[in-house]
């Protein structure tokens, strides 16, 4: 129970209070903006806790040096300080999602090997994973592009081209950047990766099939059903990832919204017939 002593000294602005033991084993709220009293000082030299917690103090507080400085009350304390609430706030949401992320992902991943909970579902899965890779739709849109007799057919496949190449150098990048492990119950056995794919943020599947998707919406496919299919083939190849346990929920959700957005700058750097033509005169 925190003492009311200690309460009412624990100002308004900005003062928060902080959890300790007194001497007397009981709980006692203090103001980090406030000398703690004699009794808790003399604590802190020997318990461990505290002893970590001056291990983190910031470079300038344990120098006593600073040059800036506020004043609270009298006492002299640096400015950076003041502003260590936010940080830690932040940290501990993130920390909690990460923690929320990698229970769910664990528990999601039915399908991680044979004799998981789902393991029978297992190939049907790694079709699907097959479905979104690479290969198929670089060598698909490939043959379009040779088997098309018409200019405007030759515009778009070239460009779904352009958007598949984009798609692996933007998700390579993000990839070596973040450096995210893939789930520990993964078992590494994708065929045709590249180095960077031994990394889960963001999946490639999943930009690759928001990307697609929406390319096919646009341009390809136009009857009702077939873009409620292609619509469900996105959302299944996403969740997938996460079934199979190649993934954690976030690298499925950030690579549906980088997909999404690649989009936006494939439309951005479309690259039209007249724009082809002289693009080859410039190389004549
Ligand atoms: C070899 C080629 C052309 C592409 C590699 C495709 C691939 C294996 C991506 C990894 O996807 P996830 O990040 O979803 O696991």
């Amino acid at each position: 129970m925190p003492s009311p002593k200690a309460r009412s000294s624990s100002g308004r602005s900005g003062s928060v209070p902080c959890n300790v033991t007194g001497g007397n084993g009981r709980y006692e709220f203090i103001s980090l903006n406030r000398t703690p009293p004699p009794h808790l000082l003399q604590r802190q030299g020997s318990d461990p806790t505290s002893a970590r917690l001056r291990a983190s103090e910031s470079p300038n507080r344990r120098r006593g040096s600073g040059s800036s400085t506020s004043s609270t009350g009298g006492q002299q304390l640096p400015e950076e300080d003041c502003m260590k609430l936010n940080p830690s706030f932040i940290g501990i949401a993130l920390s909690s999602l990460l923690a929320i992320d990698l229970w769910l992902s664990k528990r999601l991943g039915v399908c991680a090997c044979e004799d998981s909970s789902w393991g029978s579902v297992r190939p049907l899965m790694k079709l699907i994973e097959i479905s979104g890779h690479g290969i198929p739709w670089l060598a698909g849109a490939a043959y379009c592009l040779y088997k098309s007799d018409s200019v405007a057919g030759q515009e778009v496949m070239l460009n779904l081209l352009m958007a598949l190449v984009l798609d692996l150098v933007l998700v390579g990048v993000v990839k070596a950047v973040v450096r995210r492990r893939r789930p520990a119950h993964n078992r590494m056995d994708m065929f045709a990766t590249f180095s960077v794919d031994r990394y889960s943020f963001p999946s490639g599947h999943a930009t690759r099939a928001a990307m697609c998707a929406r390319f096919l919406l646009a341009h390809l496919v136009l009857a009702a059903p077939l873009r409620v299919l292609v619509l469900l083939w996105a959302s299944f190849v996403g969740f997938s990832r996460v079934l199979l346990g190649r993934h954690n929920v976030t690298d499925v959700a950030f690579g549906f919204f980088m997909g999404y957005w690649q989009y936006n700058l494939v439309e951005v750097l479309w690259l039209s017939p007249v724009m082809l033509q002289s693009m080859i005169g410039h190389l004549h």
